[in-house]
């Protein structure tokens, strides 16, 4: 257990170092943070399953989403994947999870108004990877979350939320509980990303080898 709290720039080293040196494939680090979120999901948040929407950005992040998506499916939960993402920018291990997700056959749309269905829904737009102002469609897929009474499940970040400084970058998910993967972030520390965050619970068993 530790309560060491890191910069973006600080986990992507942990995770590189883990991933290139160590040889856990990035698969496994994706496939436990996955686990991680099911598990607060389904153990904090049992009665709001009814509906659950996945928000899957197309990097890691949306990645992560996928899996978790996959993994509510299997337990059971009426799960649909909400795409906001650019498919030509996709990261390699989200087109693994979409591959499997399609065999899963996981219902997927692009339709936000899915969002006003929603009982749960899980943000895996942007983690530690959100590198500029969120804008055009990625700000009315956040805005349109935030109008929704659902219970909101942040993966790693609220999206729209700076690692390092906490503060909106344009606009952000007000999230109810935010899980985060192998160390607690900066921002979700201070500034407006404290209170973005909500409840803030630290995936601290995911393996990832916190080297200088
Ligand atoms: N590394 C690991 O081993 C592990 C990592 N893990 C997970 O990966 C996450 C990091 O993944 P990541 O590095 O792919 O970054 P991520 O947060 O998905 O963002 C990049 C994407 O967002 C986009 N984008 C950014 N800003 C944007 C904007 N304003 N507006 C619009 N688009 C914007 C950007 O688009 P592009 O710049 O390519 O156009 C790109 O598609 C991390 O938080 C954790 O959840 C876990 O699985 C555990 C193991
Ligand atoms: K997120």
């Amino acid at each position: 257990m530790t309560d060491k709290i890191v910069t973006a720039e600080e986990m992507r080293h942990y995770d590189s170092y883990t991933i290139n040196t160590i040889g856990i494939p990035s698969f496994v680090l994706m496939e436990r943070a996955a686990l991680a979120v099911r598990d607060e999901i389904l153990h904090a948040f049992p009665i709001a399953l009814k509906d659950v929407v996945v928000v899957a950005g197309s990097g890691n992040n949306g990645g992560d989403g996928i899996a978790i998506a996959r993994l509510l499916h299997i337990a059971g939960v009426n799960v649909t994947i909400l795409n906001i993402g650019n498919p030509k920018h996709t990261s390699a291990e989200h087109q693994i999870q979409e591959k499997i997700a399609h065999y899963y056959q996981i219902p997927e749309t692009a339709d936000l108004t899915i969002l006003n269905t929603a009982t749960l829904i899980v943000d895996a737009m942007f983690g530690i990877g959100i590198d500029r102002p969120v804008k055009g469609a990625y700000a009315d897929a956040i805005n349109a979350i935030n109008d929704t009474d659902a219970v909101i499940v942040a993966v790693d970040m609220p999206s729209g939320i700076n690692t390092d400084t906490g503060e909106v970058m344009g606009t952000a998910v007000r999230a109810t509980t935010t899980v985060t993967f192998a160390y607690n972030k900066v921002g979700l520390n201070k500034n407006d990303g404290k209170d973005y965050a909500g409840n803030v619970v630290v995936a601290n068993d995911m393996g990832t080898y916190a080297v200088d």
